[in-house]
């Protein structure tokens, strides 16, 4: 037996029959029958699709897909009756929640946040189960959403507080007001379903728009936990769930011309899709992000210990599935024999297990036909002259992908191109360092890159033409999204529109003006509305 076969059946022993897995861990199945429609929260009694944990379990040694529970699967005439009823809701500007103060949007989302984190248990345990992401980082995602939130609100506040405020320019005084948009369609993506879809969701919503919320496959039952707590906050009809097969319920609600904004986290392929389908494509805004294979460059003047921590974690942060995750490494000729050994080293040290592991890095992934292909991108990269460096590296037991790394990667194999979503480093020797910036240029993607030097003059030659391809230049870091605060996008078929706290709010929303022309009768009239009158003028601190 090889070492590999014999590793694979280390990999295999972390699945664990169930009783052997820490009580606090377990979950019973949850058969998820309801869904919230104009305020209502109504029971399912059609077919429904059962969900499978990437976890394992073992049966008499046997590994087994472990039944997680059920959700609707619903139909065309359910999306549409959610569909009707975010439009209903918003009524063309003039519905409740669209005309609610800023201040009163702000008491339901604070109530929404309050009830959200008393089911923090339940979501978290969920979360880990339904994405195999480990128990930490579940946690982390539950609270890192909760911060987000919160954040939210407090540049809401702020928004409001500067559109409370007067500016007069060449005798015209305007209020310049963030209104709503109108309907949103938000789906988030199975790698962070509860944060990456309330990075959408949740400005969509506090700006006064009504939402249509499908949750992705992996990661949807967690998001019943949170169904009550919608229903309680928000007037009838502002936030409606569908539940179906993607392909199924999302085109025809497209196809409808009754979405105004598509808030659409996950491959560009479908996200092109559902935009082409909307009849009046010049009508819908579209918030995306999506598809990105970002590089980091290790040049000869790296020091090659810290560009090995962070390539380890920024390609191998929930086993290399984050749309920020590096995904490929570019390493200049001298320094790359070098790089590639202390590279294979480090990932050889972390710890893999199960996520309720106490330090667990490297999890099993999450979508079941991912180690398939991660092996098939594996040998074509060996057909086509790499190897893999590391000992064990891309061994499969079951839904584990013991990282791997290849090298020397070239422009003839898929994982030159590919976006590989899982743990494999691609890992590329170049001579001139005009080979990563061409890459760059060719690229279809366009979101981030890492750049590993210490020379002063040659990081500053590589900033202006990367910013001008990228949406974010990491020097000696890893590429990542966070701090949340900051904005979060990038070019090509990466995103569409900027997100983070204050950009998201500006995304969807308008800045619509209310104005008049200076003088003494309009100074009355104006002063008569903010002291008598609720019209949006929120604040009385500063009248022209
Ligand atoms: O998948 C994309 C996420 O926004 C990544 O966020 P992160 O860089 O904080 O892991």
């Amino acid at each position: 037996m090889s070492t590999t076969a014999n590793f694979t059946g280390t990999l295999e022993s972390h699945f664990v029959e169930e009783s052997n897995i820490p009580e606090q861990f377990r979950v019973q199945p949850l058969h998820q029958r309801e869904y919230l429609v104009g305020g209502e929260i109504k029971t399912w009694d059609g077919p429904v699709t059962e969900v499978y944990s990437p976890l394992y379990i073992k049966q008499n040694g046997q590994l087994k897909k472990k039944l997680l529970g059920s959700y609707p699967l619903g139909t065309e005439k359910e999306a549409m009756e959610a569909l009707d009823a975010a439009v209903a809701a918003y009524n063309n500007g003039q519905g409740e929640w669209p005309t609610m103060s800023v201040k009163d949007r702000i008491a339901c989302m604070e109530n929404f946040v309050y009830r959200m984190v008393q089911q923090r248990e339940q979501v978290v345990k969920l979360l880990m189960w339904e994405i195999a992401k480990s128990y930490a980082d579940s946690t982390k995602e539950f609270d890192r959403t909760v911060e987000y939130i919160n954040a939210t609100i407090d540049a809401l506040k702020e928004t409001d507080r500067q559109s409370s405020r007067f500016e007069i320019k060449e005798g015209v005084v305007a209020q310049i007001r963030r209104s709503p948009l109108g309907v949103v369609l938000s789906m988030g993506p199975f790698n962070y379903p509860l944060n990456e879809t309330f990075t959408t969701l949740i400005p969509a919503l506090i700006m006064g728009n009504t939402i249509l919320f499908k949750a992705p496959k992996h990661g949807v039952l967690l998001h019943s936990y949170l169904l009550k707590a919608f229903q309680e906050s928000f007037p009838k009809g502002v936030v409606n769930t569908i539940y179906g097969r993607g392909a199924v319920i999302t085109p025809p609600v497209m196809q409808s011309g009754k979405v105004d904004v598509l808030a659409f986290i996950g491959s560009s392929k479908v996200a092109n899709d559902l935009k082409k389908r909307h009849p009046k494509i010049n009508r819908l805004r579209a918030v995306l992000s999506l598809d990105a294979k970002n590089a980091a460059i290790v040049t000869q003047h790296a020091d090659l210990k810290v560009a090995v921590s962070e390539c380890v974690l920024g390609s191998l942060s929930f086993n290399g599935q984050r749309c920020t995750a590096i995904k490929i490494i570019f390493v200049h000729k001298s320094v790359a024999e070098a790089f590639t050994q202390l590279l294979s080293q480090a990932v050889n040290n972390l710890k893999y297990g199960m996520p309720w592991e106490a330090g667990v890095q490297i999890t099993p992934v999450t979508e079941p036909d991912k180690p398939a292909y991660l092996q098939e991108c594996i040998r074509d990269a060996e057909a086509n002259g790499a190897r893999v460096v590391n000992e064990n590296g891309g061994a499969t037991a079951g839904s584990f992908v013991f990282p791997a790394v290849v090298y020397p990667v070239n422009p003839k194999m898929k994982l030159y191109h590919e976006e590989q979503f899982g743990p494999v480093l691609p890992v590329v020797p170049f001579e001139s360092i005009q080979e990563p910036i061409d890459y760059q240029i060719n690229s279809s993607h366009g979101m981030q890159v890492s750049i590993f030097s210490n020379d002063a003059e040659e990081v500053a030659s590589l900033i202006d033409p990367f910013v001008n391809l990228v949406s974010r230049v990491n020097i000696n870091s890893l590429s990542q999204r966070g701090p949340d605060a900051f904005p979060f996008t990038g070019r090509k078929d990466s995103a569409e529109g900027t997100l983070s706290i204050a950009d998201a709010l500006r995304a969807f929303s308008i800045r619509s003006l209310v104005t008049t022309k200076m003088n003494d009768a309009n100074k009355k009239l104006i002063n008569e509305i903010v002291k008598n009158h609720n019209s949006g003028f929120l604040s009385t601190d500063f009248i022209f």
